[in-house]
């Protein structure tokens, strides 16, 4: 009953609207969590044909029942596995040889999205039993300064990881700060040597980015095959799209990807046995845009307006979940997905950061 008084849980942004009229403009966030204005239009039922597609395409189903559920990828039951694996494998490391891994924070500016993640990883960090160092700059400091707060945790012996919150303030060229960190303690993987790494056959790079290894975790924890699939990355950005992709490719997957100048991307898509979507649109991809039993992984965290909350907000993925989840036959959530696996990987690289610092196996 009350569902009736909820607001549309698939509305479009205008963002989607116009990828859904396929004359999508190109992105404008550098990256897929940035914050948008949300606009709520309301999401159209799930059409006859797509209802018609899936009751082909299903074998479970019975003559009563149109629609299937998804399979739900639970993001935050895995990273709770992963983490308490870093727990035991930090207890066992500090037993044999005293060392306790550390990670660097740098946050510069004062954006409030920026300061929760950080928060949220001080925390995990300490649930785990990694040293977390914050530094916190303010928003007009110049990229030399930040530069030595980099150079002074590139030497410092107690720092095995070091991360620059992104994005940074406007003035700042993201290629000068993140090239000073020392590739290895690089864990967040975006230095250019490490992404080089991985996109060449026979080389591995020192640390895989974080989400994309989330997103990797996930398949593989929920036994889900990758060999020979075709793969379809919404979004090329450098920190989720690009190397998701190349990750995908190195497991064998035949990968497209579908950016803001794809023709067809709803045609594209539909092809896909996996879909991996990291656009930052909210309801970007519809039920349609899914072929019957595909994976989706939904990396997408936007926030749409919401007075019913007491944020105000409340967060979605790319994927339009209520229309994707029955047609797809396994789906991650928004929030509950891809963003808890995220920061369980910035463990575990802090971690091998460290073993391979003091070669400890
Ligand atoms: N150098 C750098 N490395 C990053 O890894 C990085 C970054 N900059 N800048 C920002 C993005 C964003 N990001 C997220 C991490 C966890 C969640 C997460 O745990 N999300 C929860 C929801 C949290 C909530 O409810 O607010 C979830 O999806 O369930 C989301 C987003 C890492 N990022």
């Amino acid at each position: 009953m009350a569902s009736f008084l909820l607001p549309d849980r698939c509305a479009l942004s205008p963002m989607a609207e116009a990828v859904a009229a396929r004359t999508l403009p190109p992105l404008r966030r550098a990256h897929s969590y940035g914050f948008q204005p949300p606009v709520a239009i309301p999401c159209r039922p799930l059409g006859l044909a797509a209802a018609r597609s899936i009751a082909s395409h299903s074998s479970t189903l019975s003559a009563v029942a149109p629609e299937t559920t998804a399979k739900v990828i639970d993001g935050k039951l895995v990273s709770n596995q992963i983490k308490d694996e870093v727990t035991a494998e930090i207890a066992r490391m500090k037993n044999a040889i005293g060392i306790v891994p550390g990670l660097a924070v740098i946050l510069v500016g004062s954006r409030k999205d920026s300061q929760t993640y950080v928060r949220n990883k001080k925390k995990a960090c300490e649930v785990v039993g990694i040293n977390s160092y914050e530094v916190n700059l303010p928003e007009d400091i110049t990229e030399e300064e930040v530069v030595k707060h980099i150079a002074s945790f590139n030497d410092d012996s107690a720092v095995h990881g070091i991360l620059v919150q992104l994005p940074l303030p406007r003035h700042m060229k993201e290629e000068n700060i993140l090239n000073a960190v020392n590739i290895g303690k690089d864990v967040d993987g975006f230095h250019p040597l490490n992404i080089g790494c991985l996109a060449m056959q026979g080389r591995d790079p020192l640390f895989v980015p974080c989400t994309p290894k989330g997103c990797m975790e996930l398949l593989h924890r929920y036994d889900i095959e990758i060999k020979g699939k075709r793969a379809v990355v919404i979004g090329r950005s450098n920190i989720v799209g690009m190397p998701v992709a190349l990750l995908l490719q190195k497991e064998n997957a035949t990968v497209s990807m579908v950016h803001s100048y794809t023709k067809n991307p709803e045609e594209v898509t539909s092809q896909a046995d996996i879909v991996i979507s990291a656009a930052g649109v909210a309801n970007l991809v519809r039920g349609s845009w899914i072929k019957p039993g595909a994976v989706v992984i939904d990396v997408g965290i936007n926030p749409v307006d919401d007075a019913e909350t007491p944020r105000g907000y409340r967060l979605v993925g790319d994927v339009c979940y209520e229309e994707a989840c029955k047609v797809a036959s396994a789906i991650t959530p928004v929030p509950g997905g891809v963003g808890p696996m995220t920061i369980a990987m910035l463990l575990s690289n802090t971690l091998g950061s460290a073993k391979r610092i003091h070669n400890f196996n």
